[in-house]
């Protein structure tokens, strides 16, 4: 039988990578629009490793109420006030190919997807800039997640949040080099969600006002410069550095929040023990909410960095995956001889580290399937 135009269900599916911040959005001047108190930029990671699937479909045939289904669960998002304004009822399906609500940014690909979705499945004229206005509202950092490679997110000063955007600094080919060893070491939901922890850095820390009007302003200036230049030992020691006040800030809260663990830490020293024994920063770290290390390094440093790791981890005990791990597949060697690293590093890194994910700088959400699309189900 032929399908009537009442039966029809829309749809439209994208993509969205994960972004990993080099300096940190954290605090809210307004919790509302999800304003934040500091400008803040990211690298995109390649959606060949991290990424969400989501598909947006809308059809008079569904129940009178969106739904949001969520690696498989459906989630309750009926306190929305967005059913009463849909005339055909959304649906979205949605699902990560990563740990959810662990640290790795699966809110920023997640909201990203979910906004391109939807405006992919209306056929909404916006730009990626204009989109992550609508994203940022549902977590501050998918907004920069809407974009490639190397992406700010300008704090902006109107109090309707018109200006505080995301915009793409360098595209990924700019810097094709660049990659991100993710060392996970807790695939576990955070103790303190990075919403409610922010809040009270803002309202408790002493540091932290500091941080958000002198310190990171100075430093999206250097970092943009850096990215520009491909300047990757300033980059790598921005980097390291706003991870670090970032983290400062957090201890200095009240009470004290810690997202950093021992693996943390001693990541931390492995990635500068490195750097001491090659004589130059070839390796940075960055560490989100939680425990997880996120080490940036070029490709031509590889053996030093990667190569180095999985020696002391072992390619077999642990997972080894991502879009960019081939060239060190045959790699068995330490790039830095062993004995320059201290050795309670060594142990603690090969207990605490359950999965290894290489990958890279990467592009932004892309459209599946071609356009938007009529289908009868
Ligand atoms: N694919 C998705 N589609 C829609 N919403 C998602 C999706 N993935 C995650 N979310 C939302 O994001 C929440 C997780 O965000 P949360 O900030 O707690 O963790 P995270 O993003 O993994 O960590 P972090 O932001 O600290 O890196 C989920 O509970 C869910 O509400
Ligand atoms: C430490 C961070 O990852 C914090 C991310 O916070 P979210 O974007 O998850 O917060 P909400 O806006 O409340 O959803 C730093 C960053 O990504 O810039």
């Amino acid at each position: 039988m032929a399908a009537t135009s009442s039966q029809s269900v829309y749809r439209a599916t994208t993509t969205a990578p994960v972004n990993i911040a080099v300096i940190k959005y954290w605090g809210k001047r307004d919790t509302t629009l999800n304003l934040p108190t500091n400008s803040s930029l990211s690298v995109t990671l390649s959606q060949r490793s991290l990424r969400t699937l989501t598909t947006a479909s809308c059809s008079s045939i569904y129940p009178a109420e969106d739904t949001l289904n969520l690696n498989g669960k459906p989630q309750d998002i009926q306190s929305s006030k967005r059913t009463l304004a849909c005339f055909f009822p959304l649906r979205i399906v949605s699902e990560n190919n990563f740990p959810t609500a662990a640290g790795l940014a699966s809110s920023a690909a997640g909201f990203a997807a979910l906004v391109r979705a939807v405006a992919d499945l209306y056929q909404l004229p916006q730009s990626p800039n204009e989109l992550s206005r609508i994203a940022r509202q549902g977590s501050g950092s998918a907004c920069r997640s809407l974009m490639g490679g190397y992406v700010a997110w300008r704090t902006g000063e109107l109090a309707d949040g018109s200006d505080s955007l995301a915009e793409e600094v360098a595209p990924a080919s700019h810097w094709p080099e660049m990659r991100a060893l993710v060392l996970v070491v807790s695939a576990e939901k955070k103790d303190v969600p990075s919403t409610e922890g922010m809040q009270t850095t803002v309202n408790t820390s002493d540091l932290f006002a500091t941080r958000a009007q002198s310190v990171v302003p100075e430093r999206m200036s250097a970092i943009e410069a850096a990215i520009q230049a491909r300047d990757f030992p300033k980059f790598a020691e921005i980097t390291m550095r706003d991870s670090n006040t970032f983290h400062a800030t957090c201890l200095d809260s009240w009470p004290p929040i810690f997202y950093m663990n021992d693996v943390s830490r001693a990541a931390v020293r492995l990635v500068h023990d490195i750097n001491t024994a090659v004589g130059k920063t070839v390796a940075a770290y960055t560490f989100d909410a939680g425990p997880n290390a996120v080490i940036y390094y070029e490709e031509k440093d590889s053996e030093l960095v990667a190569g180095t790791v999985k020696a002391i981890l072992g390619a077999n005990t642990i997972g080894w995956e991502g879009a960019f791990y081939e060239r060190l597949a045959n790699v068995t060697a330490p790039g830095v001889a062993l004995d320059k690293i201290d050795s309670r590093v060594l142990d603690v890194l090969k207990n605490g580290v359950s999965r290894v994910i290489l990958t890279g700088s990467g592009r932004r959400t892309h459209l599946c399937r071609g356009p938007p699309r009529l289908r009868v189900w």
